[in-house]
């Protein structure tokens, strides 16, 4: 019982420390924060060209009742190479408006009310086929490219998309340190584009950063929101198993072109907000660095043989013990990741929920569940009763281990991740299990044989 009330307390803080947290970012973001975005100037060394943490002199964010928008007033570089040299001159970070999309329209109209109780009926807002489109208010100028590395075919391509955005769309580029030392192997030519030294620049990514596009495949992606510890540019995966942008440049071009122009489909996927919280801790404030996570989080045995034992509760009500190799609590965009393995449903990743995935559970009766976006999950390795640790791992990387009487607290984290359609949500997603995962593939039956009467 002490255990339970101990961990009813405590998920009652964890959902108070993320919202804490959440407030924190937003701070950050508006420039308000205790200084950190001031941070002093980065040098501009004669053979790199690097980011400042400087440029972000103020931030407003509009979000108004009607649709999401995004305003950054930014302060310019002196130089299309350098940000924040010169700090007198006020630019925009290109903005822009989400808006509800409905099939068949084309028009900007927005609709909020998705339950209605006019006349003591309640009656919901038709929302099926509600695809989020983005329109650029100003134009992007600064676009930050990711490559999986290792890739000759993802290196060329990235060499040929840097030049033509660079003298075709005059636009910033910005890449990974290791990115740019390769593009300068190849050649000098590259000199003007932009990277960071230090990590901590990473942080302030978000504020400079218009667009992403990620050269590789679903790591690549993760590996490009891992990067945004808050809110997140959209990103537009070109994906190396898709033909359809590699079959020659001019279609990548096209696809690009019309990404810059607008407006965009895109799809906002979910991401949850990880804690570690040891059992010594006093309180939710004493919990290690939060972690965000695109796909899932998994809490498994790792190499120990035995059981894992993990109590897991939901806001104040005990969900189940898991007695298994572990759990995933997945979101709906890590549906088709390891949670599918596991026997996990494929949930379409409009769909706001947390999916609750055992791996192999020794139970006969253990199904999955998906629980809704709101909640905070909490996960115990039970501290008189296990044999062994277990280990927390995130997006498949940074394991952690827990001891027992350690928790992992989880909730869906304040900033998605808005990924650039090809189409639309649902064509793109039916796409991706139909082409990548084969779903439901089977040999269609002969057309003679048996039939009703
Ligand atoms: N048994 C399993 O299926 C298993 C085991 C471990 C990890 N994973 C997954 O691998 C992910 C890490 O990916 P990585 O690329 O860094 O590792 P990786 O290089 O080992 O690739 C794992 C595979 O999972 C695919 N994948 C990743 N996210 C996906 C998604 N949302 N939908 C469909 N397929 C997806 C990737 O395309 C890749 O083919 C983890 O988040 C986890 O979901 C799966
Ligand atoms: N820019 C990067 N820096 C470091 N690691 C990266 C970067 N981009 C991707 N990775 C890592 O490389 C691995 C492979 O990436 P990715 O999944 O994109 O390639 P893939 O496995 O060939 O693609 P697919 O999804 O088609 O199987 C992932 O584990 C990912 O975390």
């Amino acid at each position: 019982m002490r255990t339970v009330a101990k961990a009813l307390r405590r998920a009652a803080e964890g959902k108070a420390s993320a919202q804490a947290e959440a407030a924190e970012w937003k701070l950050l973001s508006s420039g308000e924060s205790n200084g950190e975005c001031d941070g002093e100037r980065t040098g501009n060394s004669a053979d790199q060209t690097v980011l400042s943490n400087q440029t972000h002199e103020k931030s407003e964010v509009c979000c108004g009742k009607n649709g999401i928008c995004s305003h950054e007033v930014l302060r310019d570089g002196d130089t299309n190479y350098n940000f924040g040299v010169v700090r007198n001159r006020v630019m925009r970070k290109a903005s822009f408006k989400l808006s509800w999309r409905y099939k068949g329209e084309n028009s900007d109209q927005q609709k909020h009310d998705i339950v209605s109780f006019e006349k003591g009926n309640i009656t919901t807002a038709e929302r099926s086929s509600k695809q989020i489109s983005l329109k650029w208010e100003t134009q992007p100028q600064t676009v930050l490219i990711l490559t999986k590395p290792n890739s000759a075919s993802v290196r060329i391509l990235c060499a040929e998309m840097v030049r033509w955005l660079k003298e075709q769309k005059k636009l910033n580029i910005v890449v990974e340190p290791r990115v740019r030392v390769e593009l300068l192997t190849d050649s000098s030519y590259y000199s003007f584009v932009q990277t960071w030294q230090d990590d901590k620049e990473i942080l302030l990514l978000h504020m400079k950063v218009d667009l992403v596009v990620t050269l590789g495949g679903d790591g690549t992606v993760l590996w490009a929101a891992s990067m945004f510890k808050g809110p997140v540019p959209p990103i537009v995966p070109f994906s190396l198993g898709n033909p359809q942008h590699y079959s020659d440049s001019e279609q990548y071009r096209e696809y690009l072109d019309s990404i810059l122009r607008g407006p965009i489909s895109i799809t906002l996927r979910h991401r949850l907000l990880c804690r570690v919280i040891r059992d010594e801790a006093k309180n939710e404030y004493e919990a290690e660095e939060s972690i965000i996570v695109l796909n899932e989080v998994t809490i498994d045995r790792g190499i120990s043989s035995f059981l894992t034992n993990l109590e897991c509760y939901c806001d104040n009500s005990f969900v189940t013990c898991v007695q298994g190799d572990g759990l995933i609590l997945s979101t709906t965009s890590g549906s088709t990741a390891y949670s599918l393995a596991a026997g996990g449903s494929m949930v379409h990743p409009q769909v706001p929920g947390i999916l609750f995935t055992p791996i192999c559970p020794h139970s006969l009766s253990f199904r999955p569940l998906i629980l809704p976006e709101h909640v905070t999950l909490r996960v115990q390795v039970v501290p008189f009763n296990s044999r062994s640790h277990a280990w927390a791992s995130f997006d498949g990387k940074d394991r952690k281990r827990l001891e027992p009487g350690d928790a992992l607290v989880c909730s869906l984290a304040p900033w998605p991740v808005p990924t650039a359609c090809q189409v639309d949500s649902t064509s793109d997603f039916l796409r991706s299990i139909h082409d990548g995962l084969h779903w439901n593939l089977r040999k269609t039956q002969s057309f003679d044989g048996p039939r009703d009467p």
